[in-house]
């Protein structure tokens, strides 16, 4: 499944019992596209004791994530059209809390739209975390140095953490060079993604992503709601109003309301479905 070509593969654990010592090498195994099926991740979908269904996420690199946007949009889709939940509107657990989506079937039944309430972004350096910050409350303007240059980024968690810069033209991000350095630079003590936004109007901006663990996407919901958030605390959109955000696989669209939630609607598909074989049990 994808969402705006943010693509994993899915698999549901309400039906199999995985190895918990396996899970990171099965997501790189089935990430790889030589020798596996080829995604930006591994998605589980299992109970939960504490919401309707669990979800967890795992980059292409084998590291487990505390959250992923496109991934819960997935989710509310499969558990839909699968019936694993009957209701229209799911409380999914996350490692980095409880969001609550919703699925909007077509008059065919089909669901193409999910809005998820992300709930409320963290700013504390320690929930992010990152170090080495000066100032207390959100981290706007904060200056990171990579080889020797001076950045300036906001840094936003929204259950995973995120660093957004902002940019006078999308087209020239340096997503390539600053993306992977700013990833693993030691004032990110758990990695970080990291994002670049061109703001075109109050609601409307361009957005591209280096992933925490799988490099550039196609999209990041998470990453499309952190760089709202960060809009806002720079004075670049309003509180409660919604924005479009221009992803390189499609847009979202995304309001952090005056209660403090982050609300993201977007798309949800289903590629294919089918068995895979692990290496070893290849004939
Ligand atoms: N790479 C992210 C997880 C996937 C997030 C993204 N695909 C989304 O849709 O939010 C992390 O390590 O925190």
């Amino acid at each position: 499944m994808h969402g705006l070509g943010n693509q994993y593969i899915f698999i549901n654990c309400f039906d199999v019992k995985l190895e918990e010592k396996e899970l990171s090498l099965l997501a790189v195994e089935v990430s790889d596209i030589y020798t596996g099926i080829g995604s930006d991740g591994l998605i589980l979908m299992g109970p939960s004791d504490v919401a309707d269904l669990q979800m967890r996420i795992f980059n292409k690199d084998g590291s487990e994530a505390k959250n992923c946007g496109n991934g819960l949009r997935c989710v509310a889709k499969y558990a839909y059209d699968y019936n694993l939940i009957s209701k229209k509107v799911m409380t999914i657990e996350t490692l980095g809390g409880i969001v609550q989506a919703t699925v909007h079937p077509d008059d065919a039944g089909s669901v193409l739209l999910v809005t998820v309430d992300m709930g409320k972004p963290r700013f504390q350096a320690e929930q992010i975390p990152v170090t080495g910050v000066s100032q207390e409350g959100p981290i706007v303007g904060e200056k990171i140095e990579v080889d020797s240059e001076n950045h300036e980024m906001t840094v936003v968690s929204m259950g995973n953490p995120h660093a957004i810069f902002f940019v006078d033209d999308i087209e020239d991000a340096p997503l390539m060079t600053l993306g992977p350095k700013v990833e693993k630079h030691e004032r990110f003590p758990e990695s970080v993604n990291v994002e670049f936004v061109q703001q075109v109007s109050g609601d409307e901006l361009h957005f591209r992503v280096w992933e925490r663990g799988s490099g550039v996407t196609q999209a990041c919901g998470t990453g499309a709601c952190a760089a709202v958030v960060a809009s806002v605390l720079n004075g670049l959109s309003n509180k409660g109003e919604e924005v479009q955000v221009h992803l390189a696989g499609g847009d979202l669209y995304i309001t952090w309301d005056e209660r403090d939630h982050v609300w993201m609607k977007g798309p949800a598909e289903t590629i294919c479905e089918g068995t895979y074989y692990r290496k070893n049990q290849r004939k």
